[in-house]
């Protein structure tokens, strides 16, 4: 009953294509996050599973069931949002226990689930504060806790963190993985934050531009990235992408990238996918996959060395020739200094340059 099934949906404001087209199935206790910029769609996609609002086209199953008609208190879904909504004048504990008060649970049974929500989410001391005294962030797990104690078998949630701090987004994190294992429920979680979509998700939907451009695990969009736009925005920072031509070696496929060379020679079955394309192609590879090497590399200027704790950030080379390199260790590069870097063949990516398009080895 509460797998989701996305099918054909489209949603237009007017003569604004907000959402294109969108085909996305859901597993029952699938934790799934939408991922994308500012105005892809994922808030109105969302929207359209709480019965906010209407589809212009295409169909919503809960299960087998169709939503169409379906008002949003008979979807069984909880909501959370960016924007806490409790009852500022009401505790902590009068705010949790509102829901199951309001469905005419017993006494004894709404301190018993108040008592658990308000142990994982970590409020047990607040339980008798007042909701006006309260931080941003605890108010926020306050709204988390309002939501979750009705153990919704769907719970949906709009960028809940993305008002709490830095320190508190990471805690809570871990806590909302915790609490989803531990109720089994669907959670469609919607972000533009990659970091948070990678640490809690079971399966990604990245989008751009109200199109669907990848579903997959946090691993399968890191590593296989469908296309050029999930191969930047996935990872931080993104994929290095540097355009050339695939170009026949003595050592094997190549590509040609112009003024910095040839790259090392492809894998054979990446080599062998690659014959059948023309023209420009994007060779990618991953900032943390590059390796200092003394040849038969890519040599490129440093410009520029950031030192975040024991990571090493080192930007080369300018313009669409720029990458970047990430090395867990103080690897003694200094601008101006040229520096030879490869990734190991097997983590190399190449890309259709016409049309952004993964060329894919198997
Ligand atoms: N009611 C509306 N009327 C007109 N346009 C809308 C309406 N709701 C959303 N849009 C537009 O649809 C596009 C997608 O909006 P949506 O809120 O789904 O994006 P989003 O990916 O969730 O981004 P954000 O994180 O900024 O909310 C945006 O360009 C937005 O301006």
């Amino acid at each position: 009953m509460s797998a989701i099934h996305l099918q054909n949906l489209v949603k237009t404001f007017g003569d604004f294509n907000a959402l294109k087209t969108m085909d996305l199935a859901i597993a029952d206790g699938e934790f799934m996050a939408l991922l994308g910029p500012s105005g892809c769609g994922k808030s109105t996609t969302m929207n359209m599973i709480a019965g906010m609002e209407q589809p212009t086209s295409g169909k919503i199953l809960f299960g087998d069931r169709d939503m169409a008609g379906v008002p949003m208190g008979r979807r069984g879904v909880g909501f959370v949002f960016q924007n806490y909504a409790i009852f500022t004048h009401m505790t902590v504990r009068q705010n949790l226990a509102y829901g199951p008060r309001m469905r005419g649970a017993a006494k004894a049974e709404i301190d018993r689930r108040v008592g658990t929500i308000a142990e994982m989410l970590q409020l047990t001391p607040l339980l008798d504060r007042k909701a006006d005294r309260l931080s941003v962030n605890i108010l926020q797990r306050v709204a988390i806790g309002r939501s979750a104690i009705m153990e919704p078998a769907i719970f949906l949630l709009d960028e809940p963190l993305s008002n709490v701090d830095a320190a508190f987004r990471a805690v809570m994190r871990t806590e909302l993985k915790q609490l989803q294992r531990q109720f089994r429920q669907t959670m469609v979680y919607v972000t533009h934050d990659q970091l948070e979509a990678m640490t809690m998700a079971d399966r990604i939907a990245v989008m751009d531009h109200g199109v669907l451009q990848q579903v997959g695990t946090p691993l399968e969009v890191y590593n296989n990235p469908a296309n050029v736009f999930v191969a930047r925005f996935i990872g931080a920072p993104g994929m290095n992408l540097l355009k050339g031509r695939p170009a026949e070696s003595d050592r094997g496929l190549v590509v040609d990238l112009g003024p910095l060379g040839v790259t090392p020679p492809l894998p054979d079955e990446l080599a062998a996918a690659l014959r059948g394309v023309r023209g420009d192609v994007l060779y990618g590879f991953r900032p943390e996959q590059a390796m200092l090497v003394e040849n038969g590399g890519i040599s490129m200027p440093v410009t520029f060395v950031e030192r975040i704790g024991a990571r090493t950030i080192v930007h080369l080379g300018q313009g669409e020739n720029a990458v970047k390199a990430v090395f867990d260790n103080d690897v003694g590069v200094s601008i101006e200094q040229a520096a030879t870097i490869a990734p190991p063949a097997p983590s190399v990516r190449i890309f259709d340059a016409a049309t952004g398009v993964a060329v894919n080895a198997d």
